[in-house]
């Protein structure tokens, strides 16, 4: 088996910035976490796209009013990848959850590891595996939204650029919206190749003028106005 450590994700993984993420999701609801892949590993996962195997669900977004274009939910076990950056970035991320579910005043706590939670959905009949990979052409585009699947839902997730800006598409940019007592903001997080997003499933934990404040956060994606783009989403929970 191939170390662990000298893998290029779990290298930039252990070189991010850590505190400044977190500064980041306490601030604005999400982060950028730069260069998590290379260009290469990038190519690899967007080929998987039009494979047959590996899937347990393929959507076709205008079907369901989601927006335009599709996304295929992998099936267990997921791309040995994928796997590992759900297993190791999950760990880095639970303590933030649990920190924002203490400010929000929400009970539920999440454990250490990402088995232990993924037990606890399973117990609850939220078996399906949900990351997934998603492909836009010209003109598509991803309704605002929030990724919950069930009762159980993890507070932050993760989506990763597969393909180059400039290059392989323009548009299609990451966008979220802040819904609070304060009004609503709209944000744009701008993403090389190979860049991953962490960022707010629901609600998120803000300063307000009389203690926390919270805001209901949603992500989409602004049209495609030329050529392709190829997104890969981490999902903590999964889905009934
Ligand atoms: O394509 C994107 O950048 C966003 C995909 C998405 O909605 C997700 O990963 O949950
Ligand atoms: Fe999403």
């Amino acid at each position: 088996m191939k170390a662990l450590a000298g893998d290029d994700d779990a290298v930039a993984l252990a070189a991010c910035d850590w505190d400044g993420v977190e500064r980041a999701l306490d601030a604005h609801g999400n982060a950028v976490l730069p260069g998590l892949l290379t260009a290469r590993q990038c190519a690899a996962l967007a080929a998987l796209y039009p494979r047959e195997e590996g899937y347990r669900s393929r959507i076709v977004m205008a079907r369901h009013g989601f927006g335009r274009g599709e996304y295929k939910y992998f099936a267990y076990p997921l791309p040995p990848l994928l796997a590992r950056l759900r297993q190791t970035l999950y760990p880095r991320l639970a303590p933030i959850a649990n920190r924002w579910n203490l400010r929000l005043g929400a009970a539920v706590r999440y454990p250490a590891e990402l088995d232990a939670f993924l037990r606890r959905c399973h117990a609850a009949g939220q078996t399906r595996p949900t990351p997934l990979i998603l492909e836009y052409g010209e003109g598509d585009y991803n309704c605002l939204h929030q990724d919950l699947y069930g009762e159980h839902v993890f507070p932050l997730q993760v989506a990763i650029l597969l393909s180059q800006p400039g290059r392989d598409f323009s548009g299609g940019e990451f966008v979220m919206t802040g819904l609070s007592a304060q009004g609503q903001y709209a944000e744009v997080v701008a993403l090389s190749q190979g860049d991953a997003v962490v960022f707010t499933v629901n609600q998120r934990p803000a300063p307000g003028r009389r203690g926390v404040r919270t805001v209901a956060m949603r992500h989409g994606v602004s049209r495609i106005r030329s050529g392709r783009r190829h997104t890969v989403g981490l999902i903590f929970h999964d889905a009934k």
